[in-house]
Parts: structure tokens; sequence; C-alpha cells
């Protein structure tokens, strides 16, 4: 059989700021065509997992490999050209267009004054009619709503060409259908454009209908696997307090305990 390309895996990693640990133990391994959510509740080390897979800060101890190699191995270039990363900070500039907003997903195999050659223009062109935002290309990115600005960043990300792509919170001020239609695009994007899919969520329902694989940060084993997998070991049962909230495994959904 052949060996799975762009694999993204973690081994006993730890991650926090400075001296401190938000979260350890954590042990997963995504491949090219898959689509992977981080879930758990609030503060559990979401975020600040993605920051670190992204190289964005440092680890505290443990492995993050990308493919064969330690990504504090790969230089800033070679990182820039393996994987992006789609924060939830506002953008530097709102004032760019949304072509302009995704052509800078090319930076990294641009020259230093940043024009775009014909093969570049391709790649935004692709992005943007793959993320339905063709007839809003010279709209300002301060003239979006949530929804459009979310699919504008996915499609610079999908610009920059990377074989893994790692978004916090892409589905956050979305309205259900929005959500919905943000995770169809990611599941599409690691389906048919073979990525490496690794994204953070509250929305686990929806992950559980859609992922391949999720990561639960619970602050002790931080279980990985298939959502059936998952579901059959009870991973879920225990994010939320019993009293509140419980997980239904033949729904695969949380229902609230009246
Ligand atoms: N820059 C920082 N310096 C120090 N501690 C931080 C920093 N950013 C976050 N933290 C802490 O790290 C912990 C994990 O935060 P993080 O944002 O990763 O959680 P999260 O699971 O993404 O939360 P949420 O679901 O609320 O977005 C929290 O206790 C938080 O206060």
């Amino acid at each position: 059989m052949d060996k799975p390309v762009n694999v993204v895996t973690s081994k006993a990693l730890e991650i926090g700021y400075g001296k401190t640990t938000v979260a350890k133990n954590i042990n997963f391994s995504v491949a090219a065509g898959e689509l992977c959510a981080i879930v758990g509740i609030n503060g559990i080390g979401k975020s600040t997992l993605l920051r670190t897979l992204g190289h964005l800060q440092p680890k505290i101890s443990g492995e993050i490999w990308q493919d064969a190699e330690q990504i504090e191995a790969l230089k800033p270039e070679a990182l820039a050209r393996k994987i992006s990363v789609v924060l939830t900070e506002p953008l530097a500039s709102k004032n760019l267009s949304v072509a302009e907003l995704i052509g800078l997903g090319r930076q990294p195999y641009t020259n230093w004054i940043g024009s775009l050659t014909e093969k570049d223009k391709q790649h935004v062109q692709a992005s943007m009619a793959a993320l339905e935002l063709t007839g809003l290309k010279e709209r300002k990115c301060h003239e979006l709503s949530d929804g459009q600005l979310q699919r504008a960043l996915i499609a610079r990300a999908m610009a920059q060409d990377t074989p893994t792509i790692l978004l916090d919170e892409p589905t956050s001020h979305l309205d259900l259908h929005h959500k919905v239609q943000i995770l169809k695009l990611l599941k599409e994007l690691a389906d048919n454009h073979h990525k490496t899919i690794v994204f953070t969520t509250h929305e686990i329902d929806l992950a559980i209908q859609l992922c391949d694989k999720i990561l639960v940060l619970n602050g002790k084993s931080n279980p990985f696997g298939k959502p059936h997998e998952l579901i059959a070991q009870g991973a879920f049962d225990a994010i939320f307090p019993s009293e509140t909230i419980q997980f239904d495994a033949q729904s695969g959904s949380f229902r609230i305990r009246k």
C-alpha cells in the first residue's frame, strides 16, 4: 500500500506560554484528504494548539511533524509553502479588495515587489471561483459580511497552495446555514484538492457529521480518532457537565438536560 502523503503529526505534544502548560499529551495524525476538527470547552487550548501547529508560537515539549520533517527544522519560506494559517484576528487592512486579499496568499511565491505572475493570477482566480467569490472580487473587505470575509480568508489560504491548511474557528459569528457552508467547503477542499485541513471549532455536532477525524481536548487523555470511534469510546460524554448537557450517542448530538 502507498505511504500516506502530507501527514501532520503530533507526538506527546505539550503547549502553552513560557513555562505555563495549557495542554499536554496531544497525539494525532492527519493525512492529505482528511478534515480534522479540534474541539473542547472554552480555554482548553484549541487556539493555542492551532497556533503552535502553524509554528506561530513555540511548543513547550514533544514533536510536530509535517511528513518526515519536524516543523522547527523548516525555514520560514519552506514553512509558508507547506502550511497556511487562517486566524480569527482582525485583518491588518480591510481596505483591500477581495482579489487583493486573496493575492496576498501568493506572497511565498512572488518577487520582492509582490507582483503577480500569470500563474499567480490563475491561482487567485481558481481560489475565488472555488469559494464563490468571483462576483465580489472588486469589493473591499470591510464591505463584506462575516461569512463572505471568512470565505475570502479561506480563498487566500487556498491561493497559498499549501498542502496543509490550519484554521482557527472558521465558523464563529456565522449562522447555521453559513457554518455548514464553510465546513462543507473545507470538506470539499480536503476531498477534491487533497489538502490536510485542521480547524478549531465549537460546532461539535457538525464536526461529528462532517469531519474525518476529531481531536477532543479534555485536559487529560485528549482522545483522537474517527467520529464514530470517539462516540463508541464515550469521548464526547464528559466534555460538558452532565447535569446541564448530555451527549446522545444514538444521534451523535448534544441534548440539554431539562
Ligand atoms: N497570549 C497568551 N498568554 C498567556 N496565556 C494565554 C495567552 N492566550 C491564551 N492564554 C491562555 O491559554 C489558555 C488556552 O487558551 P486558548 O485561547 O488556546 O483556548 P481555546 O480553547 O481556544 O478557548 P476558546 O474556546 O474560548 O476560544 C487559556 O487559559 C488562556 O487564558
